[in-house]
């Protein structure tokens, strides 16, 4: 195909919404903007940044401990708790609610909980804290008379994080996707998250490839009918990393002990690993009213 003939019909192909002032921000622990992160879970973005990065702020040995403890716990039983769906391959522990209502994801927490435990057992409450800033979102929300907390299915709270090392496909670890589409299958039995206005995602990377492993988004927020002609109404994965090359894109590094908040809405993925191996731990975060900020994973 001639390139100008490409760039044609990936005009043709894509569609949704872009930021204008598209980049991201990265800062030090001890120089924090929590208004940032505020208005990247609020609002989808701060100022065009869909990304907001603070490195170093997780202990590295704590980042070490549960890293080994995951190795051990997917050497033990196979590849963790997530089969291959015929999407994403990945070790993982932990629960998704990728192509799953509220009932569905629900009875996934509660069959993977105890191996998230068994997980967290090497961080004591300090250490969990350093990794998922439950409390001090908490503090910060409730300061605004939001309330924070688990998103709720009927007498079930979904779970804090699940923990995963992208397995390349040969093209990327993870390819291209944006997390809000999924959402559908929360529609289906009107588990709240489907009600979320933008889905951010936060993670915590404890592990960090020597080579490649890079996080990238692009700025597009793709639209129902994108969407469709993708084949991914209800999934949101996976995008053909070709179509989207004349598309304005970011690629970041990320190293043991960052912890970073991004728009899932925007496509995004993770570079092949070239050397060594990446692990990240990620929840989503979903504003669903004006009084309630909910995670899930
Ligand atoms: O592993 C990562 O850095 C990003 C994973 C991702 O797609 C997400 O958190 O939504
Ligand atoms: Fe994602």
């Amino acid at each position: 195909m001639s390139e100008l003939l490409a760039e044609k019909q990936q005009k043709m192909v894509l569609s949704g919404s872009v930021k204008k002032g598209f980049s991201y921000l990265d800062t030090q622990s001890d120089n924090v903007d929590f208004n940032i992160i505020k208005n990247i879970i609020l609002h989808g973005h701060h100022q065009g940044n869909v990304l907001y990065i603070i490195r170093d702020f997780a202990n590295k040995k704590i980042c070490q401990d549960v890293a080994e403890k995951f190795n051990q716990m997917v050497n033990r039983n196979g590849g963790g708790n997530r089969a291959d769906d015929g999407f994403v391959l990945t070790n993982q522990i932990g629960a998704t609610q990728f192509s799953r209502n509220g009932e569905e994801y629900m009875a996934e927490v509660n069959r993977v909980n105890g191996s998230v435990a068994e997980l967290m057992s090497v961080a004591d409450s300090y250490a969990t804290e350093s990794l998922f800033l439950n409390r001090t979102l908490e503090d910060l929300f409730l300061d605004e008379g939001i309330h924070f907390g688990p998103a709720r299915y009927k007498n079930s709270y979904a779970s804090f994080a699940t923990f995963r090392r992208w397995l390349d496909n040969g093209v990327m670890s993870l390819m291209p996707h944006e997390d809000r589409a999924q959402l559908k299958f929360a529609q289906q039995d009107n588990f709240e998250i489907s009600d979320a206005m933008t889905v951010t995602a936060f993670n915590v990377c404890l592990e960090a490839a020597q080579g490649g492993g890079e996080l990238k988004m692009w700025n597009l927020d793709p639209d129902e009918p994108c969407r469709a002609r993708f084949g991914v109404t209800d999934t949101g994965y996976p995008y053909p990393p070709h179509l989207l090359q004349g598309v304005e894109s970011l690629s970041v590094r990320l190293n043991a002990g960052d912890i970073y908040f991004m728009n899932a809405c925007h496509l995004h993925g993770v570079s092949s690993v070239s050397e060594g191996s990446r692990l990240t731990a990620g929840r989503f975060i979903g504003r669903l009213n004006n009084s309630k900020v909910v995670y899930w994973t």
